[in-house]
């Protein structure tokens, strides 16, 4: 019968009571419910479907939640969701108001850590651990999951580093599939493939040098294996390491077979695994896509031309460059402080260096983006993609904070274009020989100008730096908006019934301002709108306030963008709605000065 066994799991004291002769059936419907779901609903398919006996063993054998499981990235999470209470609300994963696609402390006590960027998982564990010896608990058990992709990151390392050196109570668990998003890179890849494949000499390993405990490498799909090893390793203390080996996509043949694509695969049948292709005719592109081509363009005519991407050579569209010039176009791994700072090494060399990173995950290579390139100031041109609101992934992933964090480094230039073709402009523009690092920002998701490809693709014109454009002449109030969101302001002001009375004025550069065309501005205006897809407190509409205060101007000037908290999960228009910078909201603004 259809999740006999999964509709009775309401917490995993429910599946400590099952035989363990059963737990093969449980996976089965375990596996089958996340797939039924996530080909409706969409979300992180690979990780989960690749963890799942692994999830149901470590519930199983652990005294969870009084023994602590943290799970790295959290994007494999799912099962652990469903077992822990959440199976009724899984179907709403992701959406407004719904559950996280990660774990998160306010979500359940299940979820032990909040979590979205990698590699947190070992250093959060032996938090934990460490506190528990200090607390007296000497029988509490902490369990890190962590994927071979994001333990290459400096961050697991350095969590590693210290673990080794403690007597905590730390159980490290390597998920190890090959894979992130995209195939796993780097040394230490090659390393885990010899000892997997029985190659590496076991005196040579590692992981027992560090002073771990190391067993493995042991099948993870095999559960029975997985829950004597897991009960083993219970009895032992100190720090303890093991490698286990899983499929990404487990159980859906196709999700084997891509696992890239169906890492997160959109909708998709659910009994045959085809994914729903959608029309794609005349729609505008990706940006990322825009950013790809562009680079790659630009490379072909440009031999000192770079790329580098952290981890997301699909995400980036980088891999368009690094399939025609493997030399010159780098993934280098979930490593944003290696990349900025080999960005910078190679900026010193006169090589022109694009560093594409989320704005996200930009966050955690901020002292590099200060003290490695705009302190020498190294014309390093950083490409944040998924500047923004992202939408589903929530308040991990939004990448809202990059244009407060960036503006205030000194020799910083920082862009947002509005459209595509201001983006591969900017693209050009960079390589031509700027005098200062630049950070060019674009949204995730699609531009607005459908036959970009056909008729504007490769024709590039220089953009001159610190330049505003007048989008639209009006006579009382003047709206000044930053990047992409131009297009909710062009919408807006047309729907409005006093468009005559609305000036539109695009500031692609927060950095430098356009001062000249803001003196005309406030001289001709009593009324200021500034508008931004990022926080406002630090943004853009932050930079035009001290515009004002430093040039002694009295203009009322009102702020839109992200407000002072962390936007949850939902599509990109619920949460421009919920910040009041939609079309609607803004023709209701506007309509009403
Ligand atoms: C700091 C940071 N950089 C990049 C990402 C994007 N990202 C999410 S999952 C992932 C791959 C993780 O691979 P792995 O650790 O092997 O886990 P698996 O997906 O195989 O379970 C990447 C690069 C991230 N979440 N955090
Ligand atoms: C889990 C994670 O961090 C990534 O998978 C992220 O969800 C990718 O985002 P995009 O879908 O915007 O590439
Ligand atoms: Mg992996």
């Amino acid at each position: 019968m259809k999740n006999n066994l999964l509709q009775n799991i309401n917490s995993p004291s429910d599946l400590r009571l099952i035989d363990e002769a059963q737990l093969p059936e449980v996976a089965r419907e375990l596996r089958n419910f996340i797939i039924d779901i996530i080909a409706v609903k969409e979300g992180h398919l690979g990780a989960s479907l690749g963890v799942v006996e692994l999830t149901i063993a470590l519930h199983y054998v652990f005294d969870t939640p009084n023994d602590l499981l943290v799970w790295d990235v959290g994007h494999q999470a799912y099962g652990h969701k469903i077992l822990t209470g959440r199976r009724d609300d899984f179907h709403t994963n992701r959406q407004l108001g719904g559950i996280s696609g990660f774990p998160k402390r306010d979500e359940s006590i299940y979820d032990t850590f909040g979590v979205g960027h990698s590699s947190t998982s070992i250093s959060a564990a032996l938090g934990m651990a460490i506190a528990s010896n200090l607390k007296g608990d000497f029988e509490k058990q902490h369990i890190a999951v962590i994927g071979d992709a994001s333990i290459a990151s400096g961050m697991a390392f350095e969590g590693l580093n210290h673990a080794g050196v403690t007597d905590a109570n730390l159980l490290v668990i390597l998920n190890d599939n090959a894979i992130g998003i995209d195939p796993s890179v780097g040394a230490l890849k090659k390393y885990l493939t010899a000892v997997k494949e029985g190659k590496n000499p076991r005196q040579n390993n590692m992981i027992k040098s560090l002073n771990f405990d190391y067993s493995g490498p042991i099948d993870g799909h095999d559960i029975f294996a997985v829950i004597k090893e897991l009960k083993r390793l219970q009895k032992i203390k100190g720090p303890k390491f093991l490698h286990v080996i899983t499929t990404k996509g487990k159980g859906l043949k196709q999700a084997e077979e891509d696992q890239v694509k169906y890492h997160a695969p959109g909708k998709f049948d659910a009994s045959t695994g085809e994914i729903y292709i959608k029309a794609e005719e005349n729609l505008p592109p990706k940006y990322q896509d825009v950013f790809g081509l562009t680079v790659l363009d630009l490379a072909r005519k440009n031999e000192k031309i770079i790329g580098i991407t952290p981890a997301m050579p699909s995400g980036s569209s980088l891999n368009f460059m690094m399939k025609e010039f493997p030399k010159r176009a780098f993934d280098v791994g979930i490593a944003e402080q290696h990349a900025v700072t080999l960005a910078a090494g190679m900026a010193t060399q006169g090589m022109i260096v694009y560093c594409n990173i989320y704005s996200t995950f930009l966050q955690r290579a901020y002292d590099q983006v200060i003290h490695d390139v705009a302190l020498q100031n190294l014309p390093v041109i950083f490409c944040l993609d998924r500047a923004g609101l992202v939408g589903e992934d929530g308040a991990t992933h939004h990448g809202v904070f990059d244009i407060a964090y960036l503006r205030c480094i000194p020799n910083m230039i920082v862009y947002a274009p509005r459209n595509e073709i201001e983006l591969q402009n900017i693209l050009y523009t960079a390589q031509l020989g700027l005098k200062h690092p630049i950070a060019i920002r674009y949204p995730r998701g699609r531009g607005v100008i459908p036959d970009w490809q056909k008729n504007y693709q490769g024709n590039y014109q220089a953009i001159e730096i610190g330049k505003s454009d007048c989008l639209k002449q009006g006579s009382k109030i003047a709206i000044l908006s930053n990047g992409t969101i131009a297009n909710n302001v062009t919408l807006a002001i047309a729907k409005t019934k006093n468009p005559e009375q609305l000036a539109h004025y695009d500031f692609p550069f927060v950095k430098p301002l356009d001062e000249n065309q803001l003196h005309s501005i406030f001289k001709k205006f009593k009324t200021i709108i500034t508008i931004e897809d990022g926080t406002v407190i630090g943004g853009f509409g932050s930079a035009i306030l001290e515009f004002a205060s430093t040039n002694h101007y009295s203009s009322q000037i009102t702020t839109l963008g992200i407000p002072d908290e962390f936007i949850q999960h939902g599509n990109v228009a619920e949460l421009q709605q919920y910040c009041k910078i939609d079309v609607k909201s803004l023709e209701i603004l506007f309509s009403n000065f």
